[in-house]
């Protein structure tokens, strides 16, 4: 894919469009300032302000991670989930190979933060992360990756190889006509406070985890 500065996708226009993109140095921890383009956008099917986040010089097939807004774990540090760790890694590894962060505002898996809050009192009850969804009127994931696919197709990225343990997304990013040439899966952030969530994540839905020892996390709760 041509390019014509780091991070940079030519702009091509379909249903949804290239709002503005503006270049800013981001520190993502590797001890110097990273060039990147955030981009916004208009006429997204779903209306929460997404943006793209393009860094590192892509080749033929940039390296995207469709990452879901967890204000608790990506802001706050919260180690009830793997969000902000993933998150940082994502980063690191856009930024080494050429490609984008697709950030969507769809907390708590699209239920939001106060009910992903609510989600968290029902689980200290013993509930999984999506049973306390469904007790609450919820779909279990209540997520829709259409919008990812009109960030990418609106900036002009058509063909990825995708950073994620969730299959579900590359299927729904497939459907909606982006190209997802390889699913690559994102390290493992497990700790004592987030492993019955990573646990239900590979049991109860299909994200394929392992912990570094090489075991599968439902192994490591048997
Ligand atoms: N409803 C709900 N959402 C949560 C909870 N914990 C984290 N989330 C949200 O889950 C989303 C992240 O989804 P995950 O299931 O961790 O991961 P994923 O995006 O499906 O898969 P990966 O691409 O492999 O990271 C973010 O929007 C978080 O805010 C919870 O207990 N309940
Ligand atoms: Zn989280």
């Amino acid at each position: 894919m041509a390019s014509e500065r780091p991070g940079h996708f030519p702009d091509e226009r379909g249903g949804a469009t290239v709002r503005r993109t503006v270049v800013v140095p981001l520190d993502i921890g590797i001890g110097r300032p990273v060039e990147a383009t955030v981009t916004s956008f208009d006429a997204l099917s779903h209306s929460g302000e997404h943006v793209l986040i393009g860094m590192g010089t892509p080749g033929d097939i940039p390296l995207v991670r469709v990452h879901s807004e967890c204000l608790t774990g990506d802001v706050f540090g919260s180690l009830r989930c793997d969000c902000g760790p993933q998150l940082r890694e994502a980063q690191r590894r856009i930024h080494e190979r050429g490609g984008a962060l697709v950030y969507l505002r769809q907390e708590g898996r699209g239920i939001g933060l106060y009910n992903k809050i609510d989600t968290y009192a029902l689980q200290d009850t013993g509930m999984d992360t999506f049973e306390a969804n469904t007790a609450l009127g919820f779909a279990p994931d209540a997520r829709d990756y259409a919008v990812a696919a009109q960030m990418l197709q609106a900036a002009g990225i058509h063909r990825i190889d995708l950073l994620t343990n969730n299959s579900d997304k590359s299927e729904q990013l497939r459907r909606n006509g982006i190209e997802v040439v390889h699913e690559i899966p994102t390290e493992t952030h497990a700790n004592p406070h987030n492993i019955r969530y990573l646990a239900a994540k590979s049991t109860v839905t299909r994200h394929g985890l392992t912990l570094d020892a090489g075991r599968d996390v439902k192994e490591a709760l048997s």
